[in-house]
Parts: structure tokens; sequence; C-alpha cells
């Protein structure tokens, strides 16, 4: 992705919300205060696995398709060594089978949680308390779940799995006997649609390799709600697509036809989606209707950083408390506009549009205001000039439920990446987005910019840190699969956020609708500006652009 260039407009808007729209959105709100849970450990995963040929893949799935057949056992063996030997991670060490600590079943609000990673192997003094510091990037299952551990250091199937912080491990019928017996107590990894009688589902349980068979009534939470958005998000793909997809969604609902790597992909939904919760973050679902491999990301739910870069930011002109750069700029006379307003239930005393005015006035960037229902006022947006968000600090004195301090807040929005064909993975809603709604935030690698890297995943900050990028190329979050569209459904916006000022500020780009987008629809944006597709030199590699859109422009730089 390239970055935003060429900026030159600037405008101040403001707008009435509707009644039904404000209901919507507390809705949304009240239910994702609800949703923040429990201490879930990882963040990031190292990928340590060695590659093993396809049949020993196909191997493992078939084994796995159902637990009570009698070659789970051998083949669980066969590849149970070579299983000890890739595996390098620290989880089967490290984990002990007794109950889990006392102190992982305590809640841990959102604030308690880092807002960036910093790899450093030296000790860095006086590093804020929002920032976590690692010597190394590790790859682990959640610690929360301890079926899927438990699994993972005694079952008998080992699979060979590339994906980072998945378990290479299931229990299987040959574990029936040993540790089969707590049925009642297991958590539910997953429900999955029974395409003969719509009230029974399998399910698999955390930590095992096959299904059971469950009525829908003793089925409770949210394993059966992630079910039934699977299979509302296949019904949408089977109404929408030719005869050939039809067939292959027929497949994808019966288990035993599904595709080769199909429980990798229920393993990837499952564990990212933990991983998500710890944040208050939403669902997430991978499907694949075909036989592609799934996608190696180390999934990280905030931004990752070398010590150089903490220091840089550190350093950085909007990392200043608003009170010093109030000082600095006095003799240079800068005026705010009084008339914006924002969206801060402190009015009175929100600093927002003062340190836009202060630190990116110059810029010509949108300053994008705060609806009072908490979305963005999209009132004369135009999307082909660069935008920022600033959001409030404890500096505004509101509360942490203040609407201007949407992405300091639980975003539940759950999404589903979805093999595009041509184009790739790509990404779905998993529900309906409203224009102005933040969905989330692009994570990755932030460094600096170096043209020789693969472009692909890098977002460029241009505004709140004009050096850096945000590369999520080999470590991110769902939306680094967001595909290009000439006439996008969503866009990236610059944000300055953080609670407190005695927080680093941490340049972040989220990623906002900017129309309706519907359950199952496309999640996309443009990578370019208009003028850029517009205007492609001809000696300039390019690839087909697949969006489809009306509006398509042929053709995308490569
Ligand atoms: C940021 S990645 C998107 C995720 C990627 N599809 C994947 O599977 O990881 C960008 C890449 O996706 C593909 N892509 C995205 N949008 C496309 C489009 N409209 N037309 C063609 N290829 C597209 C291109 O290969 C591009 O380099």
């Amino acid at each position: 992705m390239k970055r935003w260039k060429y900026y030159n407009s600037f405008k101040y808007y403001r707008a009435v919300i509707k009644e039904d729209e404000y209901a919507f959105w507390k809705e949304q709100r009240d239910r994702e205060a609800q949703n923040l849970y429990k201490d879930r450990s990882t963040r990031i995963c190292e990928d340590e696995y060695e590659e093993s040929d396809e049949e020993e893949e196909e191997e493992a799935v078939r084994a796995n398709s159902s637990r009570h057949e009698e070659s789970d056992s051998e083949n669980g063996e066969d590849s149970d060594q070579e299983n000890q030997e890739n595996d390098l991670g620290g989880n089967r060490d490290d984990h002990q089978e007794d109950e889990p600590d006392a102190d992982q079943d305590d809640e841990v609000a959102l604030t308690d949680l880092p807002n960036a990673i910093v790899i450093s192997t030296v000790p860095i003094p006086q590093i804020p308390r929002s920032l976590k510091v690692v010597e190394t990037l590790v790859s682990e299952v959640p610690r929360s779940c301890q079926e899927a551990l438990r699994a993972q250091q005694h079952g008998s199937l080992a699979l060979p799995r590339r994906c980072p912080g998945i378990p290479t491990r299931k229990f299987s019928s040959a574990d029936n006997e040993t540790h089969g017996s707590r049925l009642d107590d297991w958590p539910i990894q997953v429900v999955l649609e029974n395409p003969t009688n719509p009230d029974n589902w399998f399910v698999f349980f955390e930590g095992w390799a096959s299904p059971d068979n469950c009525e829908e009534d003793e089925l409770r939470g949210e394993a059966l709600e992630v079910g039934k958005m699977r299979r509302n998000f296949l019904n949408v793909i089977e109404a929408a697509e030719d005869d050939s997809i039809k067939e292959l969604v027929k497949q994808q609902r019966n288990i035993r036809d599904a595709p080769k790597f199909f429980l990798d992909y229920l393993d990837l939904s499952y564990f990212h989606s933990e991983i998500h919760q710890e944040y208050g973050l939403g669902t997430i679902i991978y499907i694949s209707l075909f036989d592609t491999r799934p996608p190696q990301l180390k999934y990280t739910t905030v931004n990752v950083m070398e010590a150089e870069i903490y220091h840089h930011l550190r350093r950085a002109y909007p990392n200043k408390l608003f009170d010093e750069l109030v000082r600095i700029n006095r003799r240079r006379r800068i005026r705010h506009d009084l008339t914006i307003t924002g969206g801060c239930e402190n009015e009175g005393s929100c600093v927002c549009n003062k340190l836009f005015t202060i630190l990116y006035g110059i810029t010509g960037a949108q300053n994008l205001q705060t609806l009072p229902n908490g979305l963005i006022d999209l009132k004369d947006f135009n999307r082909e000039i660069q935008r920022v968000a600033i959001e409030c600090s404890d500096r505004c004195k509101c509360s942490l439920n203040c609407p201007r301090r949407r992405l300091q807040q639980p975003m539940s929005f759950p999404v589903i990446v979805f093999y595009e064909g041509d184009k790739g993975f790509g990404l779905r809603a998993g529900r309906r987005a409203r224009p102005g709604e933040f969905l989330g935030t692009y994570t990755g690698i932030m460094k600096k910019d170096n043209e020789e890297d693969n472009q692909s995943y890098v977002a460029g900050l241009g505004i709140v840190s004009k050096n850096l990028v945000i590369d999520a190329l080999n470590v991110g979050n769902v939306f680094r699969f967001a595909a290009h569209c000439c006439d996008p459904s969503a866009v990236f916006v610059e944000v300055h956020s953080r609670r407190n000022e005695s927080d680093l500020l941490v340049p972040m780009i989220a990623v906002m609708a900017i129309k309706n987008i519907e359950f199952g629809d496309e999640i996309t944006i443009s990578y370019y500006l208009k003028d850029v597709l517009e205007n492609i030199p001809d000696d300039q590699e390019t690839i087909d652009c697949l969006c489809k859109s009306p509006l398509c422009f042929g053709k995308l730089p490569a």
C-alpha cells in the first residue's frame, strides 16, 4: 500500500444525529461493554514450525475428521515424534496440567492492557506502564485456553501446522480413556451447523480433534452465536455466487467433504478470537472454500516496535503535554476555531481540537469530529484528503466512556476473513456497520519506511508521525486482509489517541466505514488516491484490479 500524498484542503463540519442512529449505537456500545473480559496472554506469535510434506498434512486432516476412527491413534503416534522435534515454543514446557492460575481468572480492565509492545533486550528506564517490553516476540496458545494447552501437552494427535500460535497437537479417540472423562467441563471451541438437521450442531470441544453432536437447546453462550454467524455468512455467499461456488459452500458445510485445511481455519478463528476478546475486540472467523493454505500471520492487537522507534516517538513533538505545546506556541498566535465542538462529553475542557490546530493544522488534514453517538461525522468527508482523528485524554477531564475515546474502548466488530479467489484473502463484515463507525485498528510492526521492503502490507503514517509506517506483512491483525477497491467501503484514518497524557503517544491507523456495510459485505479500502490510479505511467508495472466496482480504474501499481 502506498502512502497518501498531496493534501491541500481543510474543512470543518457539524451534523445532527438521528434518534434511531443513537439508539443503535448505544445498544452496540452496551453490548460491547459486557463483552470485555478475562486475562488472555497471547498477543504475538512466533513461527517455529518446519515444513512438512503434503502427504503428512492430508493424513493428519483425514485422521482428524473423526475421533472414533481407528486410524487416529496410529497417525498421531507417527507425527507425534516429529511434532516434539518441531515444537520449540514455550507452551508445553511452561504449562502445568493443573488448574489455571488464580490470576488468570481475574478480570483485566482494558485500561491495564498495553497499547503497544516494544522489543528490547536491554531494560528501558522509565518506560510508561502503557507499554509492554519483550525481548522477542513469542508464540503461544492463549493461556486462557487451558484444555487446548492440556492437549498440546498430552494429546496423541499431532498436526503438521505452520500457523504461529496455533496448537500442534490435539486429543483424539486414543486419549478418550485418559483424558476424556471431563466432557461436561470442556469449553466449546466451535459449533458447526449440521446440514441435515437445522436444530442439531456439530460441537468441537477445545483441545479435541473431532466433533460430537448436540441439540441446539443444549448449547449456550457465544459459541452458538458464532456458529450461526458462520452459517449466515455461508448463506450470503451461496446466494450471491455461481453454481460452482454453491457446490463449494455445500462442501464447507459438510465436515467430511470440507477442504484440506478446514481444521486449521477453525483453529485460527478460535485462537485469534480468544486473543481479541482480551482486548474487548470482536470475533474472527476464517473461511476458505478452497484448498488454500491458511495465512501465516503472527497476531497482534497492538503495534509492535523496536526500542529505537520507542525513543523516536518519545522525543516526537506530538508526544509533548498539551500545556507545554501551548507555552511553546504562545508567541505564534495560533488561532483555534471555537465553533468546532467535537463530541467530547466535557466540551468545556476538551483540548482535542486545540491540539489539532497546534500540531496538525498546518498539514491541511481534515480534523475528524466525533458525534455524540461515537460515530465520526462524515458530512463533507472527502476521502482524497488526508485526515486525522484526535481522541480525548485525561487532559480533557472526560470519563473513559466519552464518545471521543472510541479507540480506547471495546470494539467488538466481528469480521470474516474470507478467501476471495485471485485477490487472496479479504475481509467481510460480521455485522452491519454505519458510515463513520470505527471498525478497528490496523496493527503491525511500526518502523521507518524502507522502499526496499515488500510494500504490500505497508500503511504509511503521514501526519501524526511523518516518517513511520506500519508493516503487517508478518505481524499484524485482520485489517491487513482488507482488499483494495476503487470505490471502497472504508478508509484508513490516522489517530492521535492516548488515555493519559503520561502515556506514550503511539500513532495509530484506524479503519473507518464510510458507507453502510451490511453483514457479509466486503470491507475494502482504496490503497491509492484517485489521482494516482488515474495517472499510472505507461512504464509502471501494474496488476489487474479485481475489485469489480463499476468505478474500477482497471489497474493497480504493482
Ligand atoms: C494488503 S494485501 C490484502 C490481503 C491479501 N489478499 C492476502 O491474502 O493476504 C494486498 C494484496 O492483496 C491483493 N489485492 C488486494 N486487492 C486487490 C484488488 N482489488 N485486485 C487485485 N489484487 C488485490 C494484491 O495481491 C495485493 O498485493
